[in-house]
Order: structure tokens, then sequence, then C-alpha cells
């Protein structure tokens, strides 16, 4: 039998492959393209100076001191990455119970904010006021009887917001989930002269096995009791989180952000397409240890699907990437020109 008339019979005129055939037409039809101005890179920061301390559970990121903090901003920049994100890990004596250290005006986050301003100024400095990083327990916000507290929390959020802008940082990322913060730290950065400061909300940010390498890489796994169910939600609820990413909206945020990335492309799709505003995907620490293992083992192409992953997003709506690959990501592109 006739083989091509069989698939004619089956196809009729469309053929999907013609526009497949070669790399010329697969570069005309191509619809999603990552560039290096879709990229953020976050950052850990510990104290001292001179300090590059390899993360294990994350093969190729490490802790930096400020100084050395500021040599690898200023070498993203020189990539052409648009913004850093920062976590500090700090002294484990600086930690307390309400995370009173975040409202220190020259604490670690804020130094290393002021200092890649002087050097870097034309990268953009995205900061996080989740307490996670200041508190004993390793919780996002105070813990008062056995529950985070929203209202006191959100209360501390905002000055911390105010003090992260005083020191520099172009956006206010807050992570901690309590409702009602991005309406409050808007009017608080009005208040303060910081009307320019823009706000990234995690508008969506789910209760998830992914952010594990994270707290190691800030110390806090070791100290978090219990789970942190009753503020961020639940992998399961998609419409939940696009009623809570509205009010956000609703409440002043400039951008959106879904956490973590690749297994939650859906609500990126509909954040994007609910609301129109920039729309900006974490691929977490989890993600990111996975991708490394693998490769690190010979299992998978970790270059590859580094690339491949970051494409997704855009496929997926998303304006950029948070993601720890972002360095390496944006010296490939460099090649590939
Ligand atoms: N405010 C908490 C916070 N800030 C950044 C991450 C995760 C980032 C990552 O996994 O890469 C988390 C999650 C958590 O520890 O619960």
């Amino acid at each position: 039998m006739d083989k091509t008339h069989l698939v004619d019979e089956i196809t009729g005129h469309r053929r999907m492959r013609r526009n497949r055939k070669a790399d010329w037409t697969r570069r005309l039809v191509q619809e999603s393209r990552l560039t290096v101005d879709d990229l953020i890179w976050p950052i850990f920061i510990v104290p001292g100076s001179g300090i590059v301390d390899p993360i294990a559970a994350m093969p190729g990121v490490s802790r930096m001191s400020v100084d050395k903090a500021v040599e690898a901003v200023r070498e993203a920049a020189g990539l052409g990455i648009p913004a850093i994100a920062t976590f500090p890990d700090i002294e484990m004596e600086l930690r307390d119970e309400t995370g009173s250290n975040s409202l220190v005006a020259n604490n670690l986050i804020n130094q290393a904010t002021a200092a890649i301003k002087k050097a870097v100024p034309n990268i953009g400095v995205i900061t996080d006021v989740a307490l996670d990083p200041f508190t004993s327990h390793g919780h996002d916000g105070i813990l008062r009887d056995g529950v985070i507290v929203n209202d006191e929390t959100v209360e501390q959020v905002v000055k911390a917001a105010v003090m992260q802008a005083d020191a520099g940082a172009d956006i206010i990322a807050p992570s901690e989930m309590m409702d009602g913060r991005i309406g409050a730290i808007r009017r608080a950065l009005d208040a303060a002269g910081h009307q320019d400061v823009g706000i990234m909300s995690y508008a969506t940010k789910f209760s998830s096995g992914f952010y594990g390498p994270y707290r190691e890489a800030i110390n806090t796994s070791g100290l978090l009791k219990g789970d942190k169910n009753s503020y961020y939600i639940s992998p399961a609820n998609g419409t939940e989180a696009i009623r809570d990413a509205a009010l956000d909206v609703e409440e002043g945020a400039d951008m959106l952000m879904v956490k973590p990335g690749v297994a939650y492309l859906d609500i990126c799709w509909r954040i994007k397409e609910a609301f129109g505003l920039p729309t900006f995907a974490y691929q977490v620490s989890g993600e990111y240890t996975q991708i490394k293992a693998a490769a690190m083992n010979g299992w998978i192409d970790g270059d590859r699907i580094m690339m491949e992953t970051l494409l997704c997003f855009k496929r997926a709506g998303c304006d950029g990437i948070l993601t720890y690959f972002a360095v390496d990501a944006a010296k490939r592109l460099a090649k590939s020109g």
C-alpha cells in the first residue's frame, strides 16, 4: 500500500512538520523567547567580608559577604541582568521571637542594598520583607501562642519595608502572605516619600516542599516548628490563588509573582490573563537543586533543561523569572548571540 497516501488521508493538507523542517523555519515561527532582560538573580548575603560560602544543597550557589556580593552583582549587571533579589543569612544570636533585627536600619540586608546601589547603581535591587530570616522560629511573621498574628506582623513588615526603601531598595517584595500587607506597605512608602519604590507581590505563594534548600541556605530549616500552611496557599487551590492576587492588585501591587515555578505554570497563565500586570515566576531552590543534582549524576543535560524551563515560563505568560540560574543563563544567552 502507498504509505504517503495513507498519511495524506489522515492529515489532509495539514502537515505540522513543514514549519519545523529547518533551523530557519523554526526561528521564524518561534513564539516565545528568553532574553537576559527576563532574569532576576536571587542571592544570599552573610555577615563579614571576603566570604563566598558554598551552599551544600544548592551546588553552584554560595552565600556571600556584602563585598563579594557587590563583585558578583557587578558581573551580573555586566551580563545585562536587570535586577537581583537579596536574602540575608544573619547570626543566630540576632534572631528572636519577633524578628526584631528586621527593624534595624543598618541590618545586613540594608547594608547590602546600600553597598550594591552605590557600586552598581543601574541594577534593580529587590528586597523581601518577610520575617523568616530574622525570627528564632523560622516563621515569616510574629508568633504568639502558636499563631502567626496577621496585623501585628503587617505593622512590622511595613516598617521594615520603609527602612529597606530608605537604604535604596527599588522594589519591595513581600513574601510573608499576611492579609492586607500590600496596601499597608504602599501607604507607608508613599507617606515616607518613596512613591517611586515599587511592590512586587509574592501574590501567590504556595506551601511547598520545593523551598527546602533555601531554608538550608539561610539556616531556618533547623528552627522551623510546624509548617506554613496557615499563611501560604495550598498547592491544591488555583482559584483561591487568583482571589488572593486580585486583592494585591486592588491594594496597589505593581508586579505579581508566582512561587514556586514549574509546577505552577497554570497559575502563571491565569494570573497574567486575569490582571495583565507584569508577572514573574520564582524558580525556587528545590527546582534548581533537582536540575543540578540530576545533571551532576549525568542523568540529564542540566544546561539544556535550565534553558528549557526558563523558556517555558515565557510561554506560560511570565514577563520574567527569578532564578538561581540567572548568571549561567545570561552567559549562555550571550554566547548564542
Ligand atoms: N519568606 C520565606 C521565603 N523567602 C524565599 C523563600 C523560598 C525561596 C526558594 O526556595 O528559593 C521562602 C520560602 C520559605 O522558606 O518558606
